[in-house]
C-alpha cells in the first residue's frame, strides 16, 4: 500500500504545473498535501490516480508503476475525492455511495450482501445512514462532502486521496472526517488548507510551491515560521498544543 513519486512532472498548456516531484507515503499512513492556491496539490493527486499522465517520472503503487496498471485494476484500489462534487442529479443518497462499488462488479460478480454492507458501513461512517433515501440533488454543500466520501469508503481503497475533503464541513464534521480518514488501514494522501487540521491529523506534510515540494516530513520537522512566511506570505506564531501535542499555527494579524 506504498505510494511512491519519483521525479513526477506535469505540464498544462505549456506550463510546468508539477515540477519533479519526489515522495514517499509509507503503507498505512496519512500525508497531508499543503501549500497556496494553484500549487499543483490537485493536479499531483490527479496524477497518483492516473486521471493524468505524468510527462516524466513514475508514480508506484506497492512497487509497481500505475502507467503498467489495467484502468480497472487502478480503479479498484485507488479512491479519489475530488473538490467538486459530481451531479449525480437522479440518485439518491445510497445510490451515489453504491457507485463506490462499481470497480468490484462485473459479469462474474453481481452485487452481493458485501457490497450492500460497504455502502451502509461507509453512510454510517460519514453520519448520513438516516438520509439514504434522500435525492442526492436536495443535500446541502456538507451533506454533499460527506456523501462523496462515502462513496470512496464504499469502494474500500488501499489508496485513499482526498483533495479538500473538509471545505463544506461545520467543525464537527471536520475533526470527525479526518479522525476517520486517519483511522483507515489504507495509504491516504490528503490536501488541505487550514495547517492546524494537517499538522493534528497526518502523520507527514508535505509543502508544494509552484509544484515543487519545499519541505516534507513530520509536521513538527515541517510548520515553522519561515516556512509559513516563505510559502504563504503570512507571519504567524508555531507552538506545540498543550492537548494533543502537535504542532499549531497562530497567524499574526491585527484584527
Ligand atoms: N488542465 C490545465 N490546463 C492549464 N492549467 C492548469 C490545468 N490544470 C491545472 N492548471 C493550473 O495548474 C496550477 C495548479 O493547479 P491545482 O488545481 O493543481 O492547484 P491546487 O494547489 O490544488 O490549488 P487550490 O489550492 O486552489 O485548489 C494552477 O495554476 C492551475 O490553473
Amino acid at each position: 500500500m506504498t505510494i511512491r513519486l519519483d521525479a513526477v512532472r506535469w505540464s498544462a498548456s505549456g506550463r510546468v504545473i508539477v515540477d519533479g516531484v519526489t515522495l514517499d507515503v509509507a503503507p498505512g499512513s496519512t500525508l497531508g498535501l499543503v501549500g497556496p492556491n494553484g500549487s499543483g496539490k490537485s493536479s499531483l493527486l490527479r496524477l497518483v490516480c492516473r486521471l493524468r499522465r505524468v510527462a516524466s517520472g513514475v508514480v508506484t503503487l506497492d512497487g509497481t508503476d500505475v502507467a503498467a496498471l489495467p484502468r480497472l485494476a487502478v480503479a479498484r484500489r485507488v479512491a479519489l475525492v475530488e473538490q467538486q462534487a459530481g451531479t449525480e442529479a437522479q440518485l439518491n443518497v445510497r445510490q451515489v455511495v453504491a457507485l463506490g462499488r462499481t470497480p468490484h462488479l462485473g459479469a462474474l460478480a453481481p452485487w452481493t450482501t458485501a457490497d450492500a454492507e460497504a455502502v451502509e458501513t461507509a453512510l454510517d461512517q460519514v453520519g448520513m445512514a438516516e438520509r439514504r433515501d434522500q435525492p442526492w440533488h436536495t443535500l446541502s454543500g456538507g451533506e454533499r462532502q460527506r456523501v462523496q466520501i462515502a462513496r470512496a469508503l464504499a469502494q474500500e481503497p488501499r489508496e485513499l486521496l482526498l483533495d479538500e475533503p473538509t471545505n463544506h464541513l461545520d467543525i464537527r464534521h471536520q475533526l470527525e472526517i479526518l479522525g476517520l480518514v486517519r483511522r483507515l488501514p489504507a495509504t491516504v494522501m490528503v490536501a488541505l488548507h487550514d495547517l492546524n487540521l494537517a499538522a493534528m491529523f497526518c502523520d507527514t506534510l508535505a509543502v508544494l510551491q509552484a509544484g515543487r515540494i519545499v519541505a516534507a516530513g513530520p509536521p513538527e520537522a515541517v510548520l515553522d515560521e519561515e516556512l509559513i512566511r516563505s510559502v504563504f506570505g503570512v507571519r504567524a506564531r508555531v507552538g506545540r498544543s498543550p492537548h494533543h501535542g502537535r504542532p499549531q499555527v497562530e497567524y499574526l494579524v491585527d484584527v
